[in-house]
Formats: structure tokens, C-alpha cells, sequence
């Protein structure tokens, strides 16, 4: 039987100081623990896309430590939509920006990956809809991802003229082999579920948002046996290089985001990106 984590949300909520949510339907993460398995599944609830704006980021971030302070056994990453898992970031907050609020942005977006990528406790997600570019970068971070049929994934930065971090780069080569990696990210892939199977960026695909929460589940179950601790020690000491190259460098990374997006040809490129969102979206 599953228990919505109440106070966790409120406060949440309360600290990022959006607003009040009395429904879960409000809330921008749902968060769900199962009282049999103590698996948590942490919902991305942001209407219509689940673009990551800095409000999102935060309340993910602070999911994290939620789950990580309440010592979880595992995690669940999914999405409320019917048909996007993220639209990943929220390209308003890159578009005209205002410096000091992308600079928050971007930190809490790092501290998201470090939490993530870092996490204790194992984490799968369950992509039940489009994935790109931020949306690819948070199912990088779980352990194990199950793909529904018939979207797309991948980190498609080079297609909107941006350059993906290192940090997504070792992501995408954590999961993929480096070759297929190089391909993708130069040339911005956006696979499809199969191929996304065939290269490794997926781990199964699932029929239903239901046979990938159970799939997921599956995974997580499989721990049952081993040592948390154990376990925990061994995912850490793999992804440490990658988390210790990006705590080396948090402010140069930040500095070098506001540069690189502020550009005039950069800013040019995002308005005629999001131009055409708006024009498809509008036929
Ligand atoms: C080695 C050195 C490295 C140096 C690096 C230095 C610096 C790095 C600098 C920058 C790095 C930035 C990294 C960026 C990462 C990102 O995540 S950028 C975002 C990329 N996202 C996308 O390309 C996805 C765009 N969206 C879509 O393709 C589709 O929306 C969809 C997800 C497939 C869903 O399609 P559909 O269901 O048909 O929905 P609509 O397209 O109709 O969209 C509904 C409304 O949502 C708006 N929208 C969609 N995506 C976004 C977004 N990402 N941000 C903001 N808004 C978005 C869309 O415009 C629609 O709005 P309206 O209803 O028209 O108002």
C-alpha cells in the first residue's frame, strides 16, 4: 500500500516558497513510499512538460535529502504526464535570463546531480514519455532505467547549438560505451526506445507506465539480499571521479554556463528553438 510523504512535501513546499499545496495533484514531486518495500516513487509533476525551472530543480533536491535523511531503500523516478517523462530544462530560464537567478539555477541543477548521481540508495527510473537533453541527464543519474515504447531519449544539446557539460558527458559514458557516447552527443541523437535499448542507454523497455514501475521494482528487489552498505560503497567509489571532478570545479562550471549561454548567437539559437516549440505546439 502506498502513503504519500506528507509533511516532506508541505515542507518542501513551504521553504522553496511557491506555495501552500493542500492536493498532491499541486505539488511539483509527488512522493510515494511503499509500506511494504519502503521503495519511494518520486513523481515529476510540472505540467505540461516537466521542463526543469529552478522551482522544480529545488523541489527534486530537496526529495533527495528527504529520502536520503529518512534512510530510503530505494527510489523510483517517474512522471505525471501521459507522454513526456522531462522535457528536461526549462529553456525560459536560459532565454533573456537574469544572471543571479540562472546562477541559482544552474547550482541547483548541479546539486540535483550530485544527489543523484551520488545517491546511497539505488535509484531507477521508469521513462514513461520523451526524454531529452536534462530529462536524459536525471535518468543518467539512476542506476537502471526502463524506457516505455515508442518515445525518445538522448542528450540533443549539439541540436539546439549548446554544448552538454562534461558532467552529462560522463553521465552518458557511465551508462553507454565511449564510442556510442561520442556519436550521440556530437551529433545530438534522439533515439528511440528500441535503439535506445540497443546502445545501452536503456536497460529494458516496458509495455505500460505499470510494467515499468514493476520492472523497476524488479530491479530494486534484487538488492534484497545484498548490503546496503555494501552496495552504497561500491555505486560511490565507481561514479567518485566524476562527482569529484565537478566539486573541483562547481564555480568555473557555473561561470562558464552564464558565458556560454549568454552569447548573443546562443540566445539567437534558443529563441528559434523555442519559436518552433510554440509553433508546432500551437497546429
Ligand atoms: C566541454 C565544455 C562544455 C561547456 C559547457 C558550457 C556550458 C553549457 C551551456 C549550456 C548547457 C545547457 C544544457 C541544456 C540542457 C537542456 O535540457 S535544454 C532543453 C532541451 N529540451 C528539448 O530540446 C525538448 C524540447 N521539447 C520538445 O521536444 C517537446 O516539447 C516534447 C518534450 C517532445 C513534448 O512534446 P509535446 O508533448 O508535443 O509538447 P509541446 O512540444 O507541444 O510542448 C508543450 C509546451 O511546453 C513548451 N516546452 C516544451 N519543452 C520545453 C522546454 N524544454 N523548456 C520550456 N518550454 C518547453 C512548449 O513550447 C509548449 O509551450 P506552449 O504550449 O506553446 O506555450
Amino acid at each position: 500500500m502506498l502513503r504519500s510523504v506528507l509533511r516532506a512535501s508541505t515542507t518542501r513546499l513551504g521553504v522553496t516558497g511557491s506555495r501552500f499545496c493542500s492536493s498532491a495533484a499541486d505539488k511539483l514531486v509527488i512522493t510515494e513510499v511503499d509500506d511494504k518495500t519502503g521503495y519511494a516513487t518520486v513523481t515529476l509533476n510540472r505540467p505540461p512538460v516537466n521542463s526543469l525551472n529552478l522551482e522544480l530543480l529545488t523541489a527534486i533536491s530537496e526529495t533527495l535529502d528527504d529520502l536520503q535523511n529518512n534512510k530510503s531503500r530505494g527510489m523510483i523516478l517517474t512522471s505525471s504526464s501521459k507522454s513526456v517523462f522531462s522535457a528536461g530544462l526549462d529553456i525560459m530560464e536560459m532565454y533573456k535570463p537574469k544572471v543571479d537567478r540562472m546562477k541559482e539555477f544552474w547550482s541547483t541543477l548541479q546539486d540535483v546531480w550530485f544527489k543523484l548521481y551520488g545517491s546511497p540508495f539505488p535509484t531507477v527510473a521508469a521513462i514513461n514519455g520523451h526524454s531529452p537533453a536534462g530529462g536524459c541527464l536525471l535518468s543518467l543519474c539512476c542506476e537502471y532505467r526502463v524506457m516505455c515504447q515508442n518515445y525518445t531519449i538522448g542528450l540533443n544539446e549539439t541540436r539546439l547549438g549548446i554544448v552538454a557539460p562534461t558532467w552529462f558527458m560522463a553521465s552518458m559514458r557511465n551508462a553507454m560505451s565511449r564510442r556510442d557516447a561520442e556519436m550521440a552527443l556530437t551529433l545530438g541523437t534522439l533515439f528511440t526506445t528500441d535503439e535506445a535499448l540497443k546502445v545501452g542507454l536503456v536497460d529494458e523497455v516496458a509495455t505500460s507506465k505499470e510494467d515499468a514501475i514493476a520492472k523497476a521494482t524488479a530491479f530494486l528487489d534484487k538488492f534484497k539480499k545484498i548490503s546496503p552498505q555494501a552496495r552504497s560503497m561500491t555505486k560511490q567509489a565507481l561514479r567518485s571521479k566524476d562527482i569529484m571532478e565537478l566539486e573541483d570545479n562547481r564555480t568555473q562550471d557555473i561561470d562558464l554556463f552564464v558565458y556560454a549561454v549568454t552569447q548573443p548567437k546562443v540566445q539567437k539559437g534558443l529563441e528559434m528553438y523555442l519559436e518552433a516549440l510554440k509553433a508546432k505546439s500551437a497546429k
